[in-house]
């Protein structure tokens, strides 16, 4: 065989010849995309946008794949780029989750074509393991306290600590369940009722305790899950720094970016934002002014590896590090995908890993292993996730959406 057509085989092998979309529900709902070449490699891409599941289904299924078939594999920056300004209609959480599954999967079978794992692909490692925080949470003061100090039994460096808040029936982040928190609870939105005052007066109290109880080594965090006014976020920042927390996240809704420059006068403590981000436009202004310390997107919700990239290199010109969202809702998939990318990027900070449930990790099969409060990627080629399809069978779609929360009088809020 001469060279050309060497090249026109190897050619023939990336063409992609089918994609298929996976819905399952091993305890929660998950998106799958599934891409397969000629040459009979196949890469995994999580499209996982809870509560908003079929959405993105329906987006891949009727809008990208049938323009996927038949374009080659290797071209990963200029599929994405089809996808993104091809469909004229930018961003948005249902389409940056769909060109992300796709890209993630391109990704995984570019490194397996590479026979390389994807972290070398990416540019090789920066660090050998991640540090990843997982959630403590409790449904009082002292509660919150014997599960940090549970957590830290269980050998993590770094802790979440979300409390139940005197005076509230239910708060985000505290789970019925001592290891799983799944926030998706039921088929239409559950009411809970929120009640800024309290839990103002109740977090510095609590991390007070907290520290006291952990010492001074573990990193400490907390979310407010963007219930504040820039002012009563600047208030809990100042009320906090006591404490030396590794951050404060989305202490308020971030779609003005510019709202945070007011807690930042106010604050030391550290600020993290971005779970909710799709683009490099919704956090442009807050990483070039320096507003945040940490920036939150993840690779599922904010367009795949090939932006995400974008997104921390960005951030990499302003010191500000990467601590990417990492809840039950996205899947495997998307976990192993970002410990290879957290093992590569030079501004890592910090993971987030809440754990899957026993029937997920089987549905998805994975190489990926926690020790000593990190995350280490393996060696297989790709990102080392896989779904197995048979199994998945087993547990169909269940619709499930997240919570909302209304003031006492009725107005709604943010959840
Ligand atoms: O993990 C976090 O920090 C969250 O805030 C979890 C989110 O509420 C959850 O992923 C929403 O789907
Ligand atoms: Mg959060």
């Amino acid at each position: 065989m001469n060279a050309t057509s060497q090249a026109s085989s190897s050619m023939r092998d990336r063409k992609i010849t089918s994609a298929r979309v996976n819905v399952c529900s091993p305890n929660r709902n998950f998106v799958t995309l599934i891409i397969e070449t000629e040459g009979g490699v196949v890469g995994y891409g999580d499209a996982t946008l809870n509560g908003r599941e079929l959405a993105v289904a329906s987006y891949l299924n009727d809008h990208l794949i049938p323009a996927l078939i038949g374009k080659d594999c290797g071209q990963i920056e200029d599929i994405w780029q089809y996808f993104y300004k091809g469909a004229y209609w930018r961003r948005g959480p249902v389409t940056m989750s769909a060109i992300a599954a796709i890209d993630t999967a391109l990704w995984d079978i570019k490194a397996k074509m590479a026979n390389m794992p994807l972290y070398q692909l990416l540019g090789g490692k920066s660090r050998d393991s991640v540090l990843v925080y997982g959630h403590a949470n409790g449904t009082d003061a002292s509660h919150t306290v014997e599960e940090v100090l549970r957590y830290k039994e269980m050998g993590y460096q770094a802790i979440r600590a979300q409390s139940g808040v005197p005076g509230l029936d239910v708060a985000y982040g505290v789970s019925k369940d001592k290891m799983y928190y799944e926030p998706a609870d039921s088929h239409l939105p559950s009411e809970q009722l929120w009640d800024t005052r309290a839990y103002l007066n109740f977090i510095p109290k609590l991390f007070e305790k907290v520290r006291d109880a952990v010492g001074t080594e573990t990193a400490l965090l907390h979310d407010g899950h963007h219930r504040m006014t820039p002012q009563e976020a600047a208030r809990l920042g100042k009320s906090l720094e006591p404490f030396d927390l590794f951050w404060l996240e989305d202490a308020t809704p971030a779609e003005n970016q510019e709202a945070f420059r007011l807690i930042r006068q106010h604050t030391t403590t550290p600020l993290a934002v971005g779970e909710i981000f799709n683009s490099i436009h919704d956090c442009r202004e807050l990483i070039q002014n320096q507003l945040i310390d940490f920036i939150r997107t993840t690779i599922v919700h904010a367009g795949g590896i090939t932006h995400l990239r974008r997104i921390a290199d960005l951030a990499a010109l302003y010191q500000i590090r990467t601590g990417s969202h990492g809840a039950t809702d996205l899947s495997p998939v998307c976990m192993g995908t970002a410990i290879h990318f957290d093992t590569w990027v030079p501004n890592f900070g910090i993971q987030e890993y809440m754990r899957h449930t026993e029937a997920t990790d089987e549905v998805f099969p994975h190489d990926y292993k926690f020790e000593s409060g990190h995350m280490i990627c393996a060696e297989t080629p790709g990102h080392g996730v896989t779904l197995d399809e048979k199994l998945a069978a087993k547990y169909p779609y269940d619709p499930r959406q997240l919570p909302i929360a209304r003031l006492k009088d009725g107005t709604m809020w943010n959840w």
